[in-house]
């Protein structure tokens, strides 16, 4: 029997590892990679692949099939979820006659509460965790432009048994992707959340790219403010962060491509929905729940959330 493995929405994240999981496993006798999209994303892959420019490359790869018809898509293996966090509930409800007791669930979303989501609407899968770096985005429908090196998939989970991890990461190896399996996935999580959450909320306040925070000393001071409070509460949160958190998250700041921007910050831009409830409002529920002070989120989340924007999640 062959695994098979949902890659569950199309965008930058998941057209990008689900290309190269599609790439690898087409016409595979062991894995079989099934593409969850719909309307012209849908169309597009069916009739072209997914196509991914890179700074230097171009793939094209095909899955076994792209649907958002649970009938055509099947019962699942694995489920890699890549949507949006306003669309966690909608999109993994929509699918959820492919997804059995034995399917493992792995969440790559940003922000840190998908698994306890996701656990809710299925206790009784085997569910990981993981997060990505990686620059990532739509052109059009079933095009996607990676920018820059980042392309770290990390996952792991407390619960799940060490035969689906090792297995997972065989199959993310074979496919070239460069994945960790790590056993503090929680403290990974949180790491990552502290760069994106703090980087999100002030690309998108200062509506300025990765290469403007780091060259304006008031931009870099916000960064800065936002990390220290998103630490202070991981700390009182009981977390077992890295001493050098903050110097980390500036290092893998100076180390991303200093003309791109946080997805949230390019969902600001173009009007869509947007993440701030995940990335910025997130922080502020927790800090007021665990009593820690954190002036310079809510002074970001106050002009985000009235900005005449469109409305976040
Ligand atoms: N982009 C990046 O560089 C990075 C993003 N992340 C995180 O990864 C997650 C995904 O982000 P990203 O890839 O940028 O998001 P995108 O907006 O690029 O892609 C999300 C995709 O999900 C699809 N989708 C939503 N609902 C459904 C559904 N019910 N059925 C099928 N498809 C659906 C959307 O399709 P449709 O057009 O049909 O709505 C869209 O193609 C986010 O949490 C983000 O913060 C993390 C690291 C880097
Ligand atoms: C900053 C980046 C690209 C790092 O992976 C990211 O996570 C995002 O834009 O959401």
């Amino acid at each position: 029997m062959k695994t098979r493995i949902g890659i569950l929405g199309m965008g930058g994240v998941g057209g990008y590892f689900g290309g190269l999981l599609a790439k690898e496993y087409y016409k595979s006798d062991s894995v079989e990679v099934v593409f969850i999209a719909r309307g012209e994303t849908q169309k597009v892959i069916a009739k072209n692949g997914v196509k991914i420019v890179t700074d230097s490359d171009e793939i094209i790869a095909f899955p076994f099939v792209v649907s958002n018809d649970s009938e055509v898509i099947g019962k699942l293996d694995f489920l890699i979820c890549a949507t949006k966090t306003y669309d966690i509930e909608e999109s993994l409800n929509s699918i959820k006659k492919c997804i059995t007791k034995n399917t493992v669930i792995l969440p790559l979303y940003n922000g840190v509460d998908a698994s306890e989501r996701i656990s809710e609407l299925f206790p009784e899968n085997e569910l990981l965790q993981g997060c990505v770096y990686v620059v990532a985005m739509i052109l059009s429908p079933g095009i996607i432009k990676k920018t820059g090196v980042y392309e770290k998939l990390f996952f792991g989970s407390t619960m799940a048994s060490l035969t689906t991890l090792n297995k997972l990461q065989s199959i993310f190896k074979t496919a070239s992707i460069e994945s960790y399996l790590v056993e503090n996935i929680d403290e990974v999580i949180w790491e990552k959340f502290v760069f994106i959450s703090a980087l999100a909320s002030a690309t998108s306040y200062l509506n300025e790219n990765i290469g403007d925070i780091l060259k304006n000393k008031a931009s870099r001071e916000l960064y800065f403010s936002l990390l220290n409070e998103i630490t202070l509460l991981a700390a009182v949160k009981g977390l077992n962060l890295p001493e050098d958190i903050i110097m980390q998250s500036i290092l893998k700041l100076e180390k991303s491509p200093h003309d791109a921007t946080s997805s949230m910050h390019r969902d600001f831009i173009a009007l869509r929905k947007n993440e701030l409830e995940s990335l910025t409002g997130f922080v502020i529920n927790e800090a007021q729940k665990y009593e820690v002070d954190v002036p310079t989120y809510e002074m970001v989340y106050k002009k985000l959330v009235f900005s005449d924007l469109l409305p976040s999640e």
